[in-house]
């Protein structure tokens, strides 16, 4: 757990990562923070949208579009990955490879087909077939496992690519981007591997027996299914993939896009060096999504290299040394009060919140209590 995360992986950006006992490792600002400045940019390990979404969700460059019905590019074998245009599908079937060098390019740059999610999209297509045969209507179950298939195929692909003693960087430079372009704004968005997953925290251990429960009920289908795919190392137990589905829960990223004002959650995700920002009642950070449109359907981001990519932006001006954090439930007006707060965290994320507000709270509520006890005391005398 106190596995703390080199600095030199955030040299370009005002933070490092750091631990304490009680709240885990966290992310510390590096110097004075100006509001609206951007404080860390994360590509996503890995993104999962709900069925009901997925046709307007490019499995490429991991735009939403709300105003189209469906794309019409999709894998006809999975009916679960779709591409808002040909570009996009070209990335991850490079059948048309040729055509699409000779014709394709964007603004003036060339544009290859992406290896890892070629990969990816042949290990995990079986698989997502397979799961229209799952019997289950939580969506939130179903899309954690979509997640934990996409990062098993991502530990199959980096130890392929050790077997073969590739350059691993050359992989993994094409892990998570989608283009690749010469002149990328700085600083460039962090991308993450397997490794960086395994190091975010489970709290398995925390889990009430009916979840663990829930889940041990599709314990033989999902390990038949991810058998079946060979995307289990010999030696994976049940419990491994419990710890792995419980990282994601703990530190997946809900995804969303405006509608008339309001954000309407289509997915999750996984951005493990993002998980780094602690919560607290009283964030000092936001995460905003570059795929976001807004509410006349038109997109914010025109530039598809950025879609997919979390941008954490300082809510405040923020001073060197403060720890940085962003809020894990919606209360946007501040007025849940400390209970409700903690009881939302502990039932969703299995923790007691530790931050600065939810600590003055419980101080000013034990500081009433006691003289409530003390005035009663005085009144029965
Ligand atoms: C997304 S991770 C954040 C990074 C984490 N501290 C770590 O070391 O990996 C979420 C976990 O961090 C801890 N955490 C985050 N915010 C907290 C808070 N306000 N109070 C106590 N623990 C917190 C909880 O254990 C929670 O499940």
């Amino acid at each position: 757990m106190e596995n703390i995360i080199p600095s030199a992986k955030f040299n370009q950006y005002p933070v490092f990562v750091t631990y304490s006992p009680t709240k885990g490792r966290y992310f510390v600002a590096k110097r004075d923070i100006a509001l609206g400045e951007v404080v860390l940019k994360c590509l996503p390990l890995s993104t999962a949208p709900f069925d009901n979404h997925r046709k307007r969700y490019c499995h490429t460059c991991k735009i939403y579009n709300s105003s189209s019905n469906s794309f019409k590019f999709y894998c006809k074998s999975c009916d679960l990955c779709y591409f808002c245009d040909r570009e996009c599908f070209n990335q991850c079937f490079p059948i048309d490879q040729k055509i699409y060098e000779k014709n394709l390019k964007v603004n003036d740059e060339k544009v290859i087909y992406n290896k890892s999610l070629f990969l990816k999209h042949e290990l995990t297509c079986n698989i997502s077939r397979k799961f229209s045969t799952w019997n289950i209507n939580d969506k939130h179950m179903k899309s954690v496992v979509r997640l934990l298939v996409q990062i098993l195929a991502e530990r199959l692909i980096e130890k392929r690519n050790d077997l073969n003693n590739e350059n691993s960087s050359e992989l993994n430079e094409q892990t998570s981007s989608v283009f690749i372009s010469k002149n990328s704004d700085f600083p460039v968005a962090l991308k993450n591997n397997f490794q960086d997953f395994l190091l975010l925290q489970s709290h398995l251990l925390d889990w009430p027996n009916d979840i663990k429960r829930d889940w041990l009920k599709h314990e033989k289908f999902l390990m038949n299914l991810l058998k079946s795919s060979k995307l289990l190392d010999e030696d994976d137990k049940f419990d491994d993939l419990l710890h792995m589905i419980s990282k994601i829960e703990s530190n997946g990223f809900g995804v969303y896009y405006k509608c008339k004002g309001k954000s309407i959650l289509f997915g999750r995700a996984i951005y493990p060096y993002a998980s780094f920002f602690n919560h607290s009642c009283d964030a000092n950070c936001d995460a905003i999504l570059s795929t976001l449109v807004d509410d006349e359907s038109e997109l914010l981001c025109n530039d598809k290299k950025l879609h997919g990519e979390m941008n954490f932006v300082a809510l405040r001006n923020i001073l060197k040394g403060e720890e940085l954090t962003i809020s894990y439930i919606q209360d946007e007006n501040g007025l849940l009060p400390l209970q409700s707060r903690r009881q939302k965290l502990l039932s969703e994320y299995y923790f007691l919140c530790q931050c600065c507000k939810c600590i003055t709270d419980e101080k000013q509520y034990r500081k009433k209590k006691k003289n409530v006890k003390n005035r009663n005391v005085k009144l029965n005398m």
